[in-house]
């Protein structure tokens, strides 16, 4: 994007929390960073279309109402673990990509867990509010010590394993529930693995949870689990508010089946003040220690996790891969950056493909379509070809798309390809069959076809029904290659060609006899048309199957008396050419069709 005095402008980055400024400052070298604390969902949603990135911590919920009011947003940066306050299926639709810091407040939320265990069993908060009201309760406040009891940690992953860590330095013994978790994982903790949340329950002196905020662990521990723990067990929820239900935890409190309880999150937050409320009530009660979120907010997490999304950030807005994207394939920083001239070349193709073989009704539209991606040479050695799949959707669709509002990335490409019933089968042979080039990528099209916008009478032609069912087995073909990490067209349909798919292009398919130039030239001159290169293309390959010229379906009747003296003139022009220049074009003598693309 360019500003009005020709400089490119600096993508704008919104901040609505509280982010250490460590990230923000690396951020500020080359984008704009604006911090707003506050603003209402209604706020959010008016000033977000100005932004390409949206940094966040847990309080701002990224609804799809705001994803969807959004317009350059590139990127949502959740600076730290949980993304459960993001509509990730909403982001991944609209090609938004989201990235989190997996452990860059691990260690923190873990030993804000064992601050409140601790706490916990001895009275800490209690203790300290007596002694500040004047009181001295020695004997009222007596604890319990950790050692040689039974921590249960539901969810043994990053934060899990650091509590279970320490835990066993404390002296408890570790048993855990995780039903994806590792054996061996477990073993190498010292923490015992059982099979099921009932397993667990009945053994533990105390229960922390460490899953994430799921369907699935929503509610997971109400009155029927809390039941199923030993009279006078104690609880931990550093997670996610909800994991553990509010009222049932309270009634368990009130009936001193949980004898204690540490709550670093809520359903809501901040819990309501509503003092009838479970959450509230939650809150009051003496049993009870409850922290603001706190888990993640020490100043060593936080200098992390805003370091960890702010570059994160910068990788998205420069057009590179973020390291941890929630919801985009993870591919090695090296073969993406070889991948990425190919990346142009298969989105040329794709858009190629559109505009040269489909317009003017384009069946990506229409119907399923079938493509093989064909990767020869060294580019077949990659391990993920992910970046030109989604180029090739990308391709396919933008020229018939709303190109500002059509953001095909590798986030959404999948689910665009879906929802248009495009299949793209990708083979790979890692022994070229040609050695011309060191990697050659070629899309086979099995799809039905529509002719060329201008026939030979200068006129559209659409094919009857008989013809789409014939022409269903047609395939068009493109190949290409990249050259100094230039992307180049080396065949375009049975035309050996060799040309960079830049710009406005021509393509006339012609009769291969002397004078073809000459009129074309002198008709494009007339109409004030500047010819920047020409590439004239012999038919070189045999037809696959009953292809006319231009590699796609006969027209006229045309098709059949045209064999090898046929060839593609392709020219690079400087605007537009009109219809009726395209049509007087097709009238000339040997000219048999036109087609112009913008690639
Ligand atoms: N209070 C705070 O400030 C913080 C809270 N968190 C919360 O902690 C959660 C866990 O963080 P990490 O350990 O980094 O995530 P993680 O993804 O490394 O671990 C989560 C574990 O939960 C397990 N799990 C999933 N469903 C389960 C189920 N139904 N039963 C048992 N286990 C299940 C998974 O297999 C995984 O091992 C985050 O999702 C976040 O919500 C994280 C950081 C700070
Ligand atoms: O990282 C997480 O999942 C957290 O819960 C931390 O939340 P916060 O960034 O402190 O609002």
């Amino acid at each position: 994007m360019n500003s009005s005095n020709g400089h490119a402008a600096r993508s704008r980055v919104l901040c609505p929390e509280k982010l250490s400024s460590d990230g923000l400052s690396l951020l500020r070298k080359t984008v704009d960073v604006d911090e707003k604390e506050g603003l209402t969902p209604e706020q959010l949603i008016a000033v977000i279309p100005e932004y390409e990135a949206l940094l966040v911590r847990s309080e701002t919920k990224v609804t799809a109402a705001l994803l969807n009011a959004a317009r350059k947003l590139k990127v949502v940066a959740r600076a730290g673990v949980g993304v459960d306050n993001v509509d990730v299926p909403t982001a991944t639709k609209l090609g938004v990509v989201v990235v989190n810091s997996p452990s860059g407040n691990i260690q923190a939320a873990a030993e804000h867990t064992i601050a409140l265990l601790m706490s916990m069993a001895r009275n800490v908060p209690e203790a300290c509010a007596s002694v500040k009201a004047g009181k001295w309760e020695r004997s009222r406040l007596v604890g319990i010590e950790v050692k040689g009891k039974t921590l249960g940690i539901v969810g043994l992953g990053k934060v899990g394993l650091i509590v279970a860590r320490m835990a066993r330095g404390l002296g408890m013994n570790v048993v855990a529930a995780d039903p994806y978790a590792a054996q061996s994982v477990a073993a190498a903790a010292n923490v015992t693995l059982v099979e099921s949340l009932s397993e667990l329950l009945p053994r533990v002196d105390f229960l922390t949870i460490h899953t994430p905020m799921l369907a699935s662990t929503r509610g997971m521990l109400s009155t029927a689990e809390l039941d199923q723990m030993k009279r006078g067990a104690r609880i931990l929820n550093v997670a996610r508010g909800g994991i553990v239900d509010e009222e049932a935890l309270l009634i368990a409190l009130e009936s001193g089946q949980i004898a204690g309880a540490a709550i670093d999150v809520f359903t809501s937050e901040p819990p309501t003040k509503d003092p009838d409320s479970s959450a509230a009530r939650l809150v009051q009660h003496p049993r009870c220690i409850a922290t603001p979120h706190l888990g993640a907010s020490t100043v060593e997490a936080q200098e992390n996790v805003s370091m960890d999304v702010c570059e994160q950030v910068l990788q998205i807005l420069v057009g590179d891969l973020p390291r941890s994207a929630v919801n985009a394939p993870i591919i090695l920083p090296a073969e993406y950056k070889t991948l990425q001239p190919f990346v142009r070349l298969v989105e040329k193709m794709g858009s190629l493909y559109t505009q040269h073989f489909t317009s003017p009704r384009p069946p990506v539209q229409r119907n399923m379509n079938t493509f093989d991606l064909i990767y020869e040479g060294e580019i077949a050695q990659m391990s993920s070809t992910k970046p030109l799949f989604a180029a090739l959707i990308k391709g396919l669709m933008a020229p018939i798309s709303d190109a500002e509002g059509l953001n095909i990335n590798m986030v959404n490409a999948e689910m665009v390809a879906r929802e248009r019933g495009i299949s793209v089968n990708e083979q790979k042979s890692r022994d070229p069959s040609t050695q011309a080039y060191s990697s050659l990528v070629t899309l086979v099209a099995r799809a039905p076809s529509r002719t060329p916008s201008v026939s030979r009478h200068g006129s559209e032609v659409l094919v009857s029904t008989a013809g789409q069912h014939r022409e269903a087995t047609i395939q068009h073909i493109i190949s290409g290659y990249c050259s100094d990490n230039s992307p180049f067209i080396s065949r375009l349909g049975r035309f050996a060609t060799s040309f960079v798919p830049e710009g406005k292009l021509l393509i006339c398919h012609n009769f291969d006899s002397p004078g073809k130039i000459g009129v074309v030239g002198s008709i494009l001159g007339r109409e004030g048309v500047n010819i920047n290169f020409m590439s004239v293309a012999p038919a070189t390959f045999s037809a696959v199957s009953p292809m006319d010229a231009n590699g796609g379906a006969s027209k006229d009747g045309l098709a059949s008396s045209l064999e090898t003296t046929e060839a593609l003139m392709i020219l690079g022009v400087d605007k537009e050419v009109g219809d009726n220049v395209k049509a007087e074009l097709v009238g000339a003598k040997g000219v048999l069709s036109v087609s112009s693309v913008t690639l």
